[in-house]
Formats: C-alpha cells, structure tokens, sequence
C-alpha cells in the first residue's frame, strides 16, 4: 500500500508511548475503530494509520519535568486519505496534531509512488553548473545589500563590483520587494545589462536572481514575465507562501527559471527543540521535493548558525542519491573568506558560499571581497593553508586580518 511515513518526537512518561501513537494513528485517519460494525471496521481498514515503531529514549529527560522522558514514534498514513500534494500531506501527518502540545514532526519517508509525484528541482546542481560552466569547485554568491532606498542606477553599479569579483552569483536580499524606484522588471533588465558588460569584458559570467514577490496570485505571470524579460533565476521567500507555491513555480513549464529557495520565516516553525518541524525536513527534504534548484539555510559558524549536526543532515537531505535532482546546499549568514575552509569541510564542492557582509564589507569593496572569497576557495582545492594564501593574495589578506579565521 502506498503512503507516507512520519517520524515524531514527544514526551510522556515510559509506557505512554504505545497508546499515545494509537491514539495519533487514529485520530489523524479513520477518527475511531474499535465501536464500529465489523463491515464498517473492514471498509475503514485501508485508511487506517499504523504504527510503525515505539521508541523510548530513557536517558532523556524533559528538562523542566524530569518525570516524563522523550519518546520517537513512526506512524505510516496510506496515501489514499489524501491526495498527492504537500498541503494536503502535511495536514494529514501535522495538521492537527502540530497545535497539540509538545509534539514535533522530525522526518517524513514518501514511498517510490508517492515521491513520483514531486518532480523536484528543474535544473538542480548539475543544470545550474551547466548554465555557469563552473564544475569544479563550489560556486560563490554575494547578495546585494544597502539598496533599499536606492535607484537602478546605484543598484546596477553594485551588480558590476560584484561581478568584477568574480562571483558566480548574485542574489537580491529577501527584503527586496517590487518598488517604485527598483521594480522587479527594472532589476532584472538592468540586472541583464550590467551582467552581459561585464561578460564581455572579462569572460566571467555571473548569474542575478531577482526577488519574485507579491501577492500568491500574481507569482505565475511575474515568473513567466522575468523569463521573458531575460531573467537569470528567481528567489523566492518559500516559507512566507507555502511549498506548493514554490512547487507550482517548479513546474511551470513556460517559467523554467532555476528557483531559490530563502529561509526567512522558517525559524518560527523549526527553531522549538520541542515543537514545529525539523529543520532538515523543512529546508532540506521538502524545499527539494518541491522543486527548489537551491535552499538557503545558515551556516553551523556564521551570524545566525544553525546547529552543526542539523546543518550537515540538512545538506544530506538536498544531495543524498534520489530520484529527485539535487538541490545546491548554501550555507549562508555571516559568511567571510576565513570560514571557506570549514563550509568546503562540511558541504564539499556541491555547494555554494553565500555572503553579503562579507563582501560588501572588505575594504576594497564588493569586488576585494569577491576575489578573497575566490582566492580563499583556490587555496582550499589546493590544500594551502589560508594564511599561506593570503601571503600571494592582498584581498585575502586583507579579509583575514579584518575577519579571522
Ligand atoms: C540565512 S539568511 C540567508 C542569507 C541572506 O539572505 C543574507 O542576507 C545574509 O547576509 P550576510 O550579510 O549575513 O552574509
Ligand atoms: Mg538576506
């Protein structure tokens, strides 16, 4: 039978557990069992969640009530209780249950026939260094900063430093919106401008995704209108929408613009040791499944970190072998040149090192701080030391004198 399968955390005192998974298999399916007809308990059968597994983790107390201890149960839903999309899978396995107490949704396993369902990310790592030519190492994105407020005039001249600096990417800051003085088509057109002169000029090609913003109703046409206009790739604030939205931007064949996927938002529902959900499923698993060429997440180091054994299962969940394409880890905030070696350590070359502070903030400018970066990934791959490095290499130097290591 075909379904989905979710994994949960609770506490309750040691042999609640059994009863309580009962009661969750239950309630989250056919509502009630054992006080119907025995024709209706046969019909009702197939629509029954089960139990999969109790597991009571003993040595783990609730820190506030050491009597209860934390449990992990597995609970399988068959898939025809709910149809084959993420708001209607989520309801099912978290709908309810997620406003009842301490109860967080740690992984969820999607059966072969289910997952052919999610067609994933367009281009994934493969396509997107397809569209760079870049192959062997990891990819290096700015994010443009301090533009609120600003003209296209000023916005374009951040562009060309960046791309001076020979990053592969340029992101706009998720707090970019449509506004009159750089509206989303202005960007993407000057953006385009801004990107072939400097193409044409030193060879480097750099990428711009533009925020795609405004009310849900409005995302399709503004896609199909940045595809039209020449548009690099899109970001998109998945985690403000919902995932279907991002996955109806995935599927969207007269889009086919290799999507972004912004964390923002996701800490109000993943950040509770004890509710929400993982962040693993959230940013990793599910932003794949719905189609995301790239997620967004912090770094285990940066000025918001994540946890490092969640960061690193998180980029498990975006790259680990699937029918689904991979989707580019990119460990971000708080990002300079001194912290290449540990993100190369942790998310190898399949990945991308994202900074704004970091390079807007070098001394010599956005296009110093693309070359440091550059510099300090070149160092990695040839396993000198970034101190060594930065004895060859001024911009370097400099980021390591300013940051650190
Ligand atoms: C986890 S936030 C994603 C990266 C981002 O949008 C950002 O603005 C980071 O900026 P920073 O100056 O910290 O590199
Ligand atoms: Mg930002």
């Amino acid at each position: 039978m075909s379904g989905i399968t979710a994994h949960y955390q609770l506490y309750g005192k040691s042999g609640s557990f059994e009863k309580k998974a009962e009661d969750i298999a239950l309630g989250l399916t056919i509502g009630s069992w054992t006080d119907l007809a025995l024709l209706e308990q046969e019909q009702l059968k197939k629509h029954k969640g089960n139990v999969i597994s109790v597991t009571e983790l003993k040595d783990i107390q609730h820190p506030f009530h050491p009597e209860i201890i934390k449990g992990e149960i597995k609970i399988f839903y068959p898939a025809a209780n709910f149809s084959t999309d993420i708001p209607a899978i989520l309801t099912t396995v978290f709908g309810k249950l997620s406003l009842d107490g301490e109860v967080k949704l740690l992984d969820l396993e999607f059966d072969t026939n289910l997952l052919s369902h999610f067609p994933g990310p367009r281009f994934g790592i493969k396509g997107v260094r397809e569209k760079l030519g870049v192959y062997e190492r990891p990819l290096i994105m700015s994010i443009f900063k301090g533009v609120i407020g600003r003209d296209i005039e000023y916005l374009a001249e951040q562009l060309k430093q960046q791309a001076y600096g020979g990053v592969d990417l340029v992101k706009d800051d998720e707090i970019l919106f449509d506004n009159p003085l750089t509206s989303f088509e202005s960007r993407i057109t000057a953006g385009r401008e801004v990107l072939r002169q400097v193409y044409e000029e030193t060879g480097h090609r750099t990428l711009y995704a533009v925020n795609l913003s405004g009310r849900t109703f409005e995302l399709k046409d503004k896609a199909k209108k940045a595809r039209e206009l020449g548009a690099d790739a899109l970001l998109f604030n998945v985690h403000t929408y919902g995932l279907d939205a991002l996955q109806m931007l995935a599927e969207d064949d007269e889009i086919q613009l290799p999507l972004m996927a912004h964390p923002a938002y996701s800490g109000a529902f993943t950040s509770s040791a004890y509710y929400g959900v993982s962040t693993s499923l959230v940013l990793g698993k599910l932003t794949r499944y719905a189609g995301a060429d790239f997620s967004l997440f912090p770094s285990p180091y940066g000025s918001v970190a994540l946890e490092r054994s969640i960061a690193l299962s998180l980029g498990e969940e975006l790259t680990k072998i699937s029918t689904v394409k991979q989707s580019f880890p990119v460990p971000s905030a708080g990002i300079h040149p001194g912290l290449v070696p540990l993100l190369m350590n942790d998310y190898g070359i399949d990945s991308i090192i994202n900074a704004g502070g970091g390079i807007h903030g070098h001394p010599a400018g956005a296009t110093g701080g693309g070359l440091a970066f550059r510099q300090a990934v070149t160092a990695v791959l040839e396993e000198i030391p970034l101190v060594q490095a930065a004895k060859q290499h001024s911009e370097l130097k400099t980021a390591l004198e300013l940051w650190g290591l």
